[in-house]
Parts: structure tokens; sequence; C-alpha cells
């Protein structure tokens, strides 16, 4: 794996993803962390199945939602990749894209991403819980393989206020892993995920010790209990427009 230099600062952007190679480290729970932030562009693209189609088409929903005079959110942004796509979907539009992400190490190492991207739309990134921060006048919001991340109880509380902040004709744009209710659908889809993992390089070992740390932060749900939760939340359609292996993404839209 290459790295990627930094001009401004001659360090590299991003390095490879070796965390789960050390065997001599202590276990414990998956933290977005200084060195998760380090080798992130590099572990979520050979971890989630379709991740770098998933950006660019996030940009193509962006520009056909985004409003004039309104915001873009997206929410547990990590480094600005959604964000960026984003920015890129709202071209000339007068639309503030707002960044947020409660993981200082993230949002530091995000900074230098957005500096580097030449575009007039201007992005701000914030160093934010989005349990708390006040969402307000927003057309398009993005969660990008956040809502996991976040205690199921804590879940439908979010998307209500996302459904409110939300302005009519607005978007809500849900990617997840999720899980199976079938468990003969559960084994294979997890399968094949280990597989694509296999392929980007990574050991049975470092599949198996990165699953044991994120068992008790990533909790993935069914497609109908999102389904029904973003109905419940306030929007009035919801449809899948993405889905490789237990990797997903839905588009919520309230009426125009
Ligand atoms: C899988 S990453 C998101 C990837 C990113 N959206 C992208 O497309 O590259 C999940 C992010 O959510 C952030 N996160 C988790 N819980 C959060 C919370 N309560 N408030 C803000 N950010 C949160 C984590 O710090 C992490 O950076
Ligand atoms: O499910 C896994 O095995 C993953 O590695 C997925 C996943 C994710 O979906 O966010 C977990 C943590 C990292 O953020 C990158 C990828």
């Amino acid at each position: 794996m290459s790295k990627t230099n930094n001009p401004k600062s001659r360090e590299p952007l991003f390095e490879a993803d070796r965390i789960y190679t050390d065997t001599t480290s202590e276990g414990g729970d998956f933290r977005f962390d200084a060195a998760v932030a380090r080798v992130f562009p590099d572990m979520i693209r050979r971890s989630v199945p379709g991740y770098t189609t998933l950006i660019p088409m996030i940009g193509i929903i962006t520009a056909r939602f985004a409003q004039d005079g309104t915001r873009c959110y997206d929410l547990g942004c990590s480094l600005g990749a959604s964000t960026l796509a984003m920015r890129h979907g709202v071209g000339d539009r007068d639309c503030q894209v707002i960044g947020i992400d409660n993981s200082p190490d993230m949002i530091e190492r995000g900074r230098h991403f957005v500096a580097l991207d030449d575009h007039p739309a201007l992005v701000e990134l914030r160093c934010e819980d989005i349990l708390d921060t006040q969402l307000e006048n927003a057309s398009v919001t993005t969660l990008n393989f956040t809502l996991q991340f976040i205690e199921p109880g804590q879940r439908p509380e979010l998307l209500s206020r996302i459904a409110r902040a939300t302005q009519p004709g607005g978007a809500l744009i849900l990617s997840e892993k999720i899980r199976f209710e079938m468990d003969w659908e559960q084994t294979l889809q997890t399968d094949l995920h280990h597989d694509f993992k296999r392929a980007n390089g990574y050991s049975d070992l470092e599949i198996s010790r990165k699953r044991s740390a994120i068992e008790q932060v990533l909790i993935p749900e069914t497609i109908g209990t999102h389904r029904e939760r973003l109905l419940d939340a306030g929007f009035d359609r919801v449809t899948l427009w993405y889905q490789s292996f237990n990797f997903v993404s839905l588009l919520a839209l309230k009426q125009a």
C-alpha cells in the first residue's frame, strides 16, 4: 500500500491498516482514536464492500436534493470523505456543508483533507457529539456508517431530530452494516463479507480480532427495523438504493 503525501506537512495523509496484525497488543473495544484515524481511508476501503462506489453516489444524491439557503449535514464524518462528496454535489448552490464527528483525531486529520480539496462551497468540520448537536434547516443529511455506532436506544430520537430538521423535499442518506433475520442468510452474508476482507489482504487473524473489537460497539439491525424507524421518525418514504453483502444504503425522503 503506497502512502499518500500531505504536501503541507510532509507527513503521509494516511497509512496502511495494520492495527489488528499486532498480536501483542491488548484487545479492547474498537475506538475512533489517533491510530484508527491515521489508517482510516485504507481501513474503510478494505472493510466496507462498495465504499469507493458509495462515496461519489452520495454526491449524486446530494446534487438532486440540496436546496438553496439550507444546510447539508454529514453526521459522523470521520475524515470528511462523505462531506467532500456532498460539497461537490452541492455545486454552486447556496448551501452550508457541515461535517460533525466527536473524535478529535478524525476532525483534526479531516481538516487537512478539506484544505486539499479545491472547491468554492464552504465546508465546516465540527468536533461535537451528534446526539447533542443542534440540527436545523437541512435539505440533505448523511449518516454514512455512523448510526450503527450509536446505542440502539438513542437511535429513534436522533432520527426524529433529523426528520424535524429536514425541509420538505429533503433527504437523509443512511448507510449501515445490517443483520439478517434468517440464520442461513446472516451466515452467508457474513462469510461473503469476510471473503471480501480476505481478498483485500486482511488475514483470518486480523478479521477475527477486528470482529471481537467491534462486537460491542457496532450494533447492526435489519433493513426492516431501519425502514420502520425512519417512517416513525417522520420521513414519508424510504427506498433501498445500495446493497453489497451486509452493507446497505437507504434514502429517506420528506414530501415536498
Ligand atoms: C464508520 S465512521 C464514518 C465514516 C464516514 N462517514 C465516511 O463516509 O468516511 C463512523 C464515525 O462516526 C463517529 N461517531 C460515532 N459516534 C458519534 C457521535 N455520538 N457523535 C459524533 N460522531 C460519532 C466516529 O467517531 C467515526 O468517525
Ligand atoms: O464490519 C466490519 O468488519 C468493519 O470493519 C466495518 C467498519 C464499518 O462498517 O464502519 C467498522 C469499523 C471501521 O469504521 C470500518 C469499517
